[in-house]
């Protein structure tokens, strides 16, 4: 027998559960179908526990800056703590008995299982049939990219998920990629004692950001003990029961305990049963228009969208959809200003353009920057003090396009660059406000001084 409900959601990640529970607390009828655990990555296996483990690894690095500031200090790292805080507070022990709560005391149905579209508003689950009269929502994220490289497969690498459920510190760690995930990882294992090395096959770490970041970045982990190769290609893959060997397409042979796989992120579409909706599924992302619709009685939000695999795109998008599926009038998606922040330590945030592709897009465009250590408070910081600020300015209109803000808590000082990208700030308005002193964000003003 056919359920009738108002609205079905394949994927209650964070998308996908915003919408359900957002939806079900309207009133609608809404099922809720997710394979795993309702939350998705980013509280399980992402943001949150990444973050603990950031936040523990930065606290090593602090004490380790205490000499010449503020007397001497020794710490002996220990992992246990972080290892207990995430199965205890971030996970309750990958648990989503809560969350799962929280969606039925909203008045959603929820079903665990893995979901497929059999048609326009129609959706199976485990032989259980649902057909929504408003519509079905698409959250169902991504996975790790696994590279097919030579013996890869056959060896127990990691992915995000072991290195977040690991109640050990590795002696080391070969970490392929270069991105958000594997710089992240690779100093907080590093900072608690594992002998780290991070394989890039681009030629510059973080290669979308700018050119100044990955300077940054691989200053930061080199000051941190970790080898960093870049423009290197993993061609080969062994473990011998113990051990890891990584053949390079550059000659070297790299060996460690662990291998974390870290090389990017993919939808997977060709499982969902799109093509009962005329939709491709072997697309690299499921196409939306700026209210998050995908089809015929078919909206999608999160990573599946290609649109920025980051928590804060998921959920903006999730408030779209839903004021969309309630006939309510919302603007649509703008993504010209969409930040994004790396948590090494320095912090690399980044919001809309970076130079270069102001320049790509035929912008006539003005940079200024500024260095953290001569502004006043990133002078009175002093250890840990590495940073910049560039902005990148769009000189027909005199507004900011992009700008990165990197540095100690660069993530908070990007909040102040976002409003300035995503309200179009008239540079001369920029220039001419208050900025208190001696904060780190003081540092725009120091970087706008340098345009004319
Ligand atoms: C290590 C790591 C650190 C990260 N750190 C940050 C960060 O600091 N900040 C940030 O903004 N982002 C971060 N991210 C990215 C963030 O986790 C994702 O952007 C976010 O989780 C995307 O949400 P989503 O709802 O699109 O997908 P997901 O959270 O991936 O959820 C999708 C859900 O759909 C389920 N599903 C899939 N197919 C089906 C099906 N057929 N039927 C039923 N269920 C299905 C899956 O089981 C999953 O639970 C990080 C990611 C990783 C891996
Ligand atoms: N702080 C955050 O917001 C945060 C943290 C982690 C993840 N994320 C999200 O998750 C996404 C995925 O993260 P990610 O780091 O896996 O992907 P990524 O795409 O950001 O980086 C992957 C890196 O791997 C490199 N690479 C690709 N193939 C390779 C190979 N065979 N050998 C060596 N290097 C190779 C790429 O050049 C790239 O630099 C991010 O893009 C981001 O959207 C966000």
């Amino acid at each position: 027998m056919v359920k009738q409900v108002d609205v079905i959601v394949i994927g209650m990640g964070v998308g996908g559960e915003a919408v359900a529970e957002s939806l079900a607390g309207e009133g609608l009828s809404v099922v809720g179908i997710e394979g795993r655990l309702v939350g998705g990555e980013c509280p399980y296996w992402g943001c949150i526990p990444s973050k603990m483990m950031i936040r523990a690894a930065d606290l090593i690095a602090e004490t380790r800056r205490v000499d010449g500031i503020a007397g001497t200090a020794t710490v002996t790292p220990d992992w246990s703590p972080v290892a207990i805080r995430i199965r205890d507070e971030a996970t309750t022990n990958w648990d989503d008995a809560i969350a799962v709560k929280r969606f039925t005391d909203a008045g959603g149905e929820f079903v665990r299982g893995w979901a497929k579209l059999t048609g326009p508003g129609q959706v199976e689950v485990d032989g259980q049939a649902f057909e929504a009269d408003k519509g079905v929502v698409i959250g169902t994220g991504t996975t790790p990219v696994i590279p097919p490289i030579d013996g890869l497969a056959d060896t127990p690498y990691w992915t995000n998920r072991d290195a977040v459920e690991t109640t050990t510190v590795p002696d080391s760690m070969i970490v392929l990629g270069g991105g958000a995930i594997g710089l992240e990882l690779a100093q907080a294992f590093s900072r608690f004692g594992a002998n780290v090395t991070v394989v890039e096959a681009a030629d510059r770490l973080l290669p979308p950001e700018e050119p100044e970041s990955s300077a940054l970045a691989r200053q930061a982990l080199e000051a941190d003990g970790i080898t960093v190769h870049t423009g290197s290609r993993a061609e080969r893959v062994e473990h011998d029961g113990h051990t890891f060997t990584v053949a390079t397409a550059d000659g070297k042979s790299l060996t460690a305990e662990k291998l974390l796989v870290a090389v990017g992120r993919r939808v997977d579409l060709s499982t969902l049963g799109v093509d009962t909706l005329g939709l491709d599924p072997k697309a690299r992302n499921l196409t939306v228009d700026e209210f998050m619709r995908a089809g015929e009685k078919l909206w999608a939000v999160g990573d599946v969208t290609g649109h920025g695999a980051f928590t804060h795109v998921a959920t903006y998008q999730a408030d779209i959809a839903v004021a969309d599926i309630l006939g309510r009038s919302t603007p649509g998606a703008d993504y010209r200003a969409l930040p994004r922040v790396t948590f090494t330590d320095p912090e690399i945030g980044a919001v809309g353009l970076t130079e270069s592709q102001a320049r790509e897009q035929g912008l006539e465009v003005a940079t200024a920057s500024a260095q953290i250590p001569s502004t006043a408070r990133g002078w009175i910081h002093k250890a840990g003090n590495e940073g910049f600020i560039k902005l990148v300015v769009d000189t027909e209109r005199e507004v900011l396009v992009g700008a990165t803000s990197a540095g100690p808590n660069g993530g908070e000082v990007l909040g102040a660059l976002t409003v300035a990208v995503h309200g179009e700030v008239p540079i001369g308005r920029l220039k001419h406000m208050i900025y208190a002193y001696p904060t780190f964000h003081r540092g725009i003003q120091d970087a706008l001084r340098e345009l004319p």
